[in-house]
């Protein structure tokens, strides 16, 4: 996060001072916003950075304890150059959050250079690898750099103090941020594609049960409720990377609008990430722990390789933008959205259904039978109908509220709710958008539509609530929506192997002795128990000093 924050807040004199240093590992740096006080609400942070004319300085300081930064990866130890967020001070003014390029560590012994006090902030959850990773806190006495170390595209300080800001929109400031969310969605779908690999695989091999006159047992992936469980979230892979495919271009799209300053795309960006990655990194960390339970019993072992994958997955829930957090700015550009609707203006992008709002706001759903629901064009009206619904009720239900902060923050429940269907939408639609290009192989688009399907219909039937409470559809067609699932989960079974060994993951990557292409478990686990440092010793440490006495005394007790 270091080389895209000079990358977009760096002018280009800067970029070209410091980018080839960090490319060639001569300097390391990292990204230090958060604070032991703050990391949700960046404009809170209390770092300080004043302006010095007399040295043509800033001076970064750590002014209370909470303004310490804290959790920055790579921070804690391997560091050299931090980019610092802090609150810029010049003429006595306070001027906000900017960054700074600030060096911690001697590029001759490491050493921590003078006013520096940094150190890593501890073990996190469980044993899991992100142990590995050096989170640090970082604490400045009044750190003195030079007035160029101030990431000067977005603002300038000059020779004599003078706050300048550029005719850029400052939120720019976020854009590092924007960057990795867009990239965190993809990565979801590669976790999720990990855990689903693992758990198809074994469910292909593990017979639990249902054996007639001593024939084999079942397959548990025979099961329907093995099915039901597993296949949405094996959907839910392949939905993931198409919208994190499309992500990827809006973002590149958005960047090259930016270098022509086109503005008009950032809150379509700032929308999208953030919901996108709010949504997809809490199903992805919801999915892997079902996974472990899909594998039963070898699931909680560290070499099926669920529980390490889950330990390190699940802070994304919570790093680059507390998913909450995320929905809630999702949710503000919806209200704000509908509240345009009236103006004539005319809703562009993700959000161009709600420009539909005549005839969404009383369309009937069309579907009469569960076959019905095949058809990619009632999917799509019905998602649209509950999103639009639900965010026009609760800009409604704002409305009558005294004072519109006040309202959104009393609503801000519903709000998420609203903020989720409108992100579902767009997974939806970006899912069938997919499923309609031409896809080479023989079947594979077949496969594509059932997984794209499997992921609406999934959706719909666990979120049925917010259909029924919308009137975006009745009873009986939630009723057609399961019926059709459940002939949906029948097709993919035959092809849910070749459609998990389709990521094309190896072994050493999947690491996992349940999730083996081979498919050969038993002995793998066997084998796998033996390597447990355990079991280098037949009698265990300790059988002398705590066990023997205790075995030897209740012997003596029964024998009076
Ligand atoms: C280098 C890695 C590359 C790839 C990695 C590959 C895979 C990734 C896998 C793992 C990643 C590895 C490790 C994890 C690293 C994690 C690092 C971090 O966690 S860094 C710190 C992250 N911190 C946050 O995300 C903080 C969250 N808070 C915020 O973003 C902001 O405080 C806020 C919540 C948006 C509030 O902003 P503010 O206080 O300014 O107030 P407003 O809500 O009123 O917003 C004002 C105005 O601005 C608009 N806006 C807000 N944010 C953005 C944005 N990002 N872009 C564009 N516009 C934005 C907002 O909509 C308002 O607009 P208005 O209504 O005024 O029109
Ligand atoms: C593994 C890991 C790596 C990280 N790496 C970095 C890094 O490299 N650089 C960096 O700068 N930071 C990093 N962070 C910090 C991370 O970005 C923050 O922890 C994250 O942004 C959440 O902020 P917070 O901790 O302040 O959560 P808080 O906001 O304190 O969240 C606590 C609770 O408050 C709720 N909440 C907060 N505000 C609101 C609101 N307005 N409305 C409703 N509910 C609200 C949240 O939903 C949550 O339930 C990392 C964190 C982790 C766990």
């Amino acid at each position: 996060m270091f080389v895209p924050a000079i990358k977009g807040q760096g002018t280009e004199e800067q970029q070209k001072k410091w980018l080839p240093l960090a490319y060639k590992f001569q300097i390391i740096g990292c990204y230090a916003q958060t604070e032991l006080g703050h990391g949700s609400n960046v404009q809170g942070l209390e770092t300080t950075a004043t302006f010095d004319p007399m040295t043509d300085e800033f001076v970064i300081h750590s002014p209370t304890l909470t303004s310490s930064k804290w959790w920055p990866g790579g921070l804690g130890k391997a560091s050299t150059h931090a980019v610092v967020y802090a609150r810029l001070i010049t003429e006595g003014k306070d001027y906000g959050i900017h960054g700074f390029i600030v060096q911690l560590r001697s590029l001759e012994d490491h050493s921590p250079l003078p006013g520096v006090t940094l150190g890593d902030i501890g073990g996190k959850f469980g044993s899991g690898a992100y142990n590995s990773m050096d989170n640090g806190v970082l604490r400045f006495d009044h750190v003195r750099i030079p007035r160029d170390q101030m990431l000067m595209r977005l603002s300038q300080v000059t020779r004599e103090g003078k706050y300048v800001q550029s005719d850029v929109p400052k939120q720019l400031l976020y854009g590092t941020m924007v960057y990795v969310r867009q990239s965190i969605v993809a990565d979801a779908s590669k976790a999720l594609s990990r855990a689903v690999c693992i758990a198809v695989r074994y469910s292909a091999i593990r017979k639990q049960f249902g054996s007639q006159d001593g024939g084999p047992e079942t397959q548990v992936l025979n099961y329907r409720t093995q099915q039901s469980r597993l296949f949405p979230l094996l959907a839910s892979a392949y939905a993931f990377r198409f919208v994190g495919d499309w992500l990827n271009w809006l973002y590149t799209d958005v960047t090259q609008k930016l270098e022509v300053k086109d503005y008009s795309t950032l809150q379509e960006a700032h929308a999208c990430t953030a919901g996108l990655k709010a949504v997809t990194t809490s199903a992805t960390a919801d999915a892997i722990e079902e996974c472990r339970k899909l594998c039963g019993g070898h699931g909680y072992l560290n070499s099926s390789g669920l529980p390490e994958l889950f330990a390190v997955y699940v802070p994304a829930c919570t790093y680059e933008g507390d998913n909450v957090v995320l929905l809630l700015q999702v949710a503000r550009i919806l209200m704000k959205t509908v509240s345009q609707l009236t103006s004539g203006k005319q809703p562009v992008g993700t959000m161009a259904y709600m420009g539909k709002v005549q005839h969404l706001m009383q369309s009937k759903c069309a579907v009469k039978t569960a076959e019905d629901w095949l058809n990619p064009a009632f999917i799509q009206e019905a998602f649209e109908a509950r999103a639009l619904r639900m965010a026009v009720n609760c800009a409604q239900n704002i409305g009558q509220a005294s004072n519109q902060e006040e309202g959104f923050y009393e609503r801000s429940p519903d709000l998420l709710e609203a903020a989720v269907a409108h992100i579902q939408l767009i997974i939806v639609t970006k899912f069938i958008e997919k499923v309609h290009q031409d896809i080479p192989g023989h079947g594979v688009k077949e496969q594509l539509q059932n997984l794209c399907n499997v992921y609406a219909l999934y959706t719909l039937h666990k979120h049925l609530g917010d259909f029924l409470a919308t009137g975006s559809l009745t009873p009986k067609q939630g009723a057609l929506a399961n019926e059709q699932l459940g002939k949906l989960y029948a097709q993919v079974r035959p092809n849910a192997v070749a459609l998990v060994d389709a990521f094309n993951y190896t072994d050493h990557y999947l690491g996992s002795v349940l999730g083996r292409y081979d498919g050969n478990v038993y002995p793998a686990l066997y084998e796998e128990a033996w390597k447990d440092p355990l079991n280098e010793t037949v009698v265990p440490e300790g059988y002398h000093e705590y066990l023997r006495p205790l075995l030897k005394q209740q012997l003596k007790l029964s024998r009076l």
